[in-house]
């Protein structure tokens, strides 16, 4: 845990939990969405850990478009547990054929969407287990409704006649069906995810705003305490820490939070 006499955050030893972190720590269930332009922000900002902590790394098309497959690969050899946030969403063979790509990288956590449908995630499961590597998995976690998206948006710009809930529950229940590890859903949705699949399958929710933060382009908030005590395995969160004067105050503030 913290170890707040010296008001840092302190590593923990990797526990043996499936993710390979000991979630009895609050920070490791925090996710640091990396939306920032070039390597060099990302390891400026990285860089402020200088005590030995790794936090979990998103890393989204604006990095990864540029900065590539090695810089990631590298982020992994340093230690960091690393989620590759691509949204993958195609035929079922093209996505798997990324997939296989993508599994050479040795990241933790990848995306697609479910609304890809049941071959697609099913192909992309197939492919994962065909290139494990001795016990270790990466994990995949289908996208059920972005948190940008609100029920007027579902209805109007998508088409979807069913209530916001009820089409996340769909698609969680269909990847969860699909093989997938988990779903990114809103930390509101948890609960019911959980209760329609299982209480092992993944629910990691961006979305999270202290209270009194800029929702920004999110639709779906939720705190970081509400979204934990929902349920909620990881907590995705960028803006609010990134997007700040001192990030690790800001990080520090939000294990605070949910301790
Ligand atoms: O897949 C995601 O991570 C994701 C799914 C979703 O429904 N909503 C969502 O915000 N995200 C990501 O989570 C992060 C949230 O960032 P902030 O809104 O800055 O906290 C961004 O990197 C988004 O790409």
């Amino acid at each position: 845990m913290l170890n707040r006499s010296k008001s840092r955050l302190v590593p923990l030893k990797i526990g043996a939990c499936k993710e390979g972190r000991n979630l009895q720590n609050p920070a490791h269930r925090i996710i640091l969405a990396l939306d920032v332009p070039d390597g060099k922000q990302a390891e400026r900002l990285l860089s402020v850990w200088d005590d030995g902590f790794r936090p979990f790394i998103k890393v989204g098309y604006q990095l990864f478009f540029r900065v590539g497959p090695e810089w990631v690969a590298r982020r992994k050899e340093e230690g960091y547990p690393v989620f590759l946030d691509l949204k993958l969403h195609d035929i079922p063979n093209t996505v798997a054929r990324g997939i296989e790509s993508l599994c050479r990288l040795g990241v933790d956590f990848v995306t697609l969407h479910a609304s890809g449908g049941r071959r697609m995630m099913e192909k992309a499961r197939e492919t994962v287990e065909k290139e494990a590597t001795g016990s270790r998995r990466m994990k995949l976690l289908a996208v059920t409704q972005l948190t940008s998206t609100d029920q007027q948006m579902l209805h109007e710009e998508l088409g979807i006649g069913e209530p916001l809930g009820q089409s996340v529950q769909r698609l969680a229940v269909l990847a969860h069906r699909s093989g997938m590890d988990g779903v990114i859903c809103s930390g509101l949705e948890v609960q019911t995810v959980k209760k329609a699949t299982s209480p092992e399958f993944l629910a990691v929710t961006p979305g999270i705003r202290p209270a009194g933060a800029s929702a920004h382009d999110q639709k779906r908030v939720i705190t970081p305490d509400e979204a934990l005590k929902n349920g909620a395995d990881y907590l995705v969160i960028g803006r609010p820490i990134t997007q700040v004067p001192d990030p690790k105050k800001a990080f520090q503030e939000l294990i605070e939070s949910i301790q």
